[in-house]
């Protein structure tokens, strides 16, 4: 069963006012700005031409057809009201037609800053995101920001301003009517008031919900293996009826509180008109209001009554957009904590046995989960002090016990994390002193879980090789990039290196995807490689093989390899025991084993756990 989502962290104060967070929409609007406000102002153009037909109205009721019975009267009256009627009408579709490019493109941009922002911000950050909340700011909350500023802020200016004008042009028709329209307008506003309130938190929750549920959709598939081999699919149905029934009850409750204002907005202003009706013919039966102004009030009513009707929803789709806003600036608003220093130090030129690789005083906590900063360490140390140098070309495993952190120190080198004291140093540059791309040509690092895109072997394989490297070059890297790590069985694919791997390489075995992740680090010929227990996949004699060609062909290379079976640990020039935080011991295989009690501990562990998998492997039973 996927373990229940966690909820979305919140990284910034943000701003309360509704106003003040959709304008900052703006910073990627702004291009968009000309053409929704043309479309916006054609919008009010039709808006306002539909007030003015009930003028027309009584101008020929008053005139032509009360008074003289005029038929040239009646027929000009006829012809302005179909102009009119046209002209409305091209109006409205000027008004689609301006507006629904730019809502696009906004959209757009918004996504794509988005995601440029994903890729930069540090893996921390990450650790604490599910996927399924990104993944729905990415999708639906822009799509939500997208209908609103087309549509919802369109009109929403356009009904207020229409609601506005059409009570001036009330009062002035007929004031004593007009009055009571106002008078039943006050119940409205406070109504709206009230439903603004109950409503923002409500749409608030369901977008979260909805990616909390993305989430468990995506994690059930990923983990689709497990779920089916642990027969767990009915109990990840059962976690997904749960939250799928949650953010049912709150879409409920969202359609209650519009509904709800939806009928008082469109009740009360029929029973304002019933009471002004009344009022009305009481009035024109005395000689005190004229029929056109009575007909025009009601005509000019009914034009009112619709954007007052409409006020509810496009009120829910502005505070909707709100939460969608909100939620995409939450993330915007995360700054990045892993960036390029304001002066970068050029790396010194590589020697020819590679870099200095130098640890000094390093300490790191992960932050906890949920954590209220990315940068927050308010995790337990689980590096405290280690002080560590690896020698040009020189090769040196780090042993340790499992949750040591030895996989975390490895992923200070390439500022997957920063150190939170101390200093890691790459040819005696602290690497927060490098740029990111200067750091990531000089580091590479393979994972002992291969990660590899939906792509092509020589893509994948390459995917850190300047993209300016000229064919020939990267064809000769891609062919001693997988020879070293011997992953020739690519050749024997369907489309050779051309074939793609798919999703996540999972066409491969584990061994193979381990592989390709590592000719991955060894084409970018980086001065320092990382390699966290990249061959445990591996059977040994191909282990002893990939390590054996590694240190023959990568003499101009640094390497720091996590340890976890001993063979891996023979093959090292050195040895680095990580105890409680720090490096207690650094020497070879046989100082250590002579002279380091929890070395020769972790070994025993290593030995005994490389003889289960050997035993389960072979059938015969493991003594515990
Ligand atoms: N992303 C993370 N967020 C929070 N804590 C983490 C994270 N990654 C690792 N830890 C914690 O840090 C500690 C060290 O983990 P790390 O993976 O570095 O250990 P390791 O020595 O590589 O373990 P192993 O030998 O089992 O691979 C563990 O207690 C682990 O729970």
């Amino acid at each position: 069963m996927p373990p229940a989502p966690p909820v979305a962290p919140t990284t910034v104060a943000r701003p309360a006012s509704t106003v003040r967070v959709l304008s900052r929409l703006l910073t990627w609007a702004r291009p968009a700005v000309p053409r929704v406000v043309l479309g916006g102002c054609t919008a009010l153009g039709a808006s306002l031409l539909a007030l003015a037909m009930p003028q027309v109205l009584r101008v020929l009721i008053n005139g032509p057809l009360l008074t003289d019975g005029s038929r040239r009267g009646v027929v000009l009256g006829a012809l302005v009201v179909l102009v009119v009627g046209v002209v409305e009408a091209v109006l409205v579709w000027c008004r689609r037609a301006l507006i629904l490019t730019p809502g696009t493109g906004v959209e757009r941009e918004m996504r794509t800053s988005l995601f440029r922002h994903l890729l930069d911000l540090p893996v921390a950050f990450h650790d604490r995101w599910s996927g399924g909340q990104l993944l729905s700011r990415a999708m639906s909350d822009l799509g939500t920001i997208r209908r609103w500023m087309v549509f919802g802020l369109v009109m929403l200016v356009v009904s207020a301003t229409t609601v506005v004008v059409g009570t001036g042009l009330m009062l002035a028709t007929a004031w004593q009517l007009g009055l009571v329209y106002l008078v039943g307008a006050v119940p409205m506003v406070w109504l709206s008031f009230r439903f603004r309130t109950g409503y923002k938190d409500v749409a608030r929750r369901a977008r979260d919900q909805a990616g909390d549920l993305a989430t468990t959709v995506e994690e059930s598939v990923h983990g689709i293996r497990v779920l089916k081999a642990f027969g767990r699919g009915d109990d990840a149905l059962d976690d997904f009826v749960r939250q799928a029934d949650e953010l049912r009850e709150t879409e409920i409750d969202k359609a209650r509180t519009l509904s709800r204002v939806s009928f008082a907005l469109g009740a009360l202003p029929e029973a304002v008109l019933a009471v002004a009706l009344a009022v009305g013919v009481t009035l024109a039966a005395r000689g005190e209001l004229s029929v056109g102004a009575l007909v025009a009030f009601f005509a000019t009513a009914a034009v009112v009554n619709g954007p007052v009707e409409r006020l509810g929803m496009l009120l829910a789709m502005t505070l909707d957009a709100r939460a969608a806003t909100d939620r995409y600036l939450q993330v915007m608003d995360t700054v990045s904590t892993v960036s390029d220093p304001p002066v970068p130090r050029p790396l010194p030129p590589p020697g020819p046995r590679g870099a200095r690789l130098e640890l000094d005083g390093v300490r790191f906590g992960h932050p906890g989960r949920g954590a209220a900063a990315v940068g927050a360490t308010d995790g337990p140390d689980v590096l405290a002090g280690v002080d560590l140098v690896v020698e040009p070309g020189e090769t040196v495993a780090l042993v340790g016990l499992t949750g040591s952190g030895k996989t975390t120190l490895l992923q200070l080198v390439p500022r997957l994390y920063d150190v939170t004291a101390g200093a890691v140093r790459v040819d005696g540059v602290d690497v927060r002193d490098l740029t990111r791309a200067d750091l990531r040509r000089a580091v590479a690092i393979a994972f002992e879980d291969p990660i590899l895109f939906s792509a092509s072997v020589r893509e994948n394989v390459l995917l850190g090789v300047d993209g300016d490297t000229d064919g020939d070059a990267a064809d000769d890297l891609l062919a001693q990039a997988l020879d070293v790590a011997q992953a020739g069985f690519v050749h024997d694919l369907p489309q050779g290196v051309d074939t793609v791997i798919g999703e996540e390489g999972l066409s491969l075995s584990g061994g193979q995807r381990q592989r390709v992740a590592l000719a991955r680090a060894i084409a970018v010929r980086p001065r320092v490689l990382l390699l966290d227990d990249p061959l445990s996949a591996l059977d040994v004699t191909t282990e002893a093989a990939v390590t054996a060609r590694l240190r023959r062909v990568l003499t101009g290379t640094t390497t720091l390899v996590v340890a976890h079976r001993p063979s891996t640990v023979a093959l090292a020039d050195r040895v680095a025991v990580l105890e409680d935080g720090r490096i207690t011991g650094v020497g070879t295989h046989s100082d250590l084993l002579a002279h380091h009690p929890h070395y020769r501990f972790v070994l025993t562990a290593m030995q005994v756990e490389d003889h289960r998998l050997d035993d389960a492997l072979h059938g015969t039973k493991v003594p515990r």
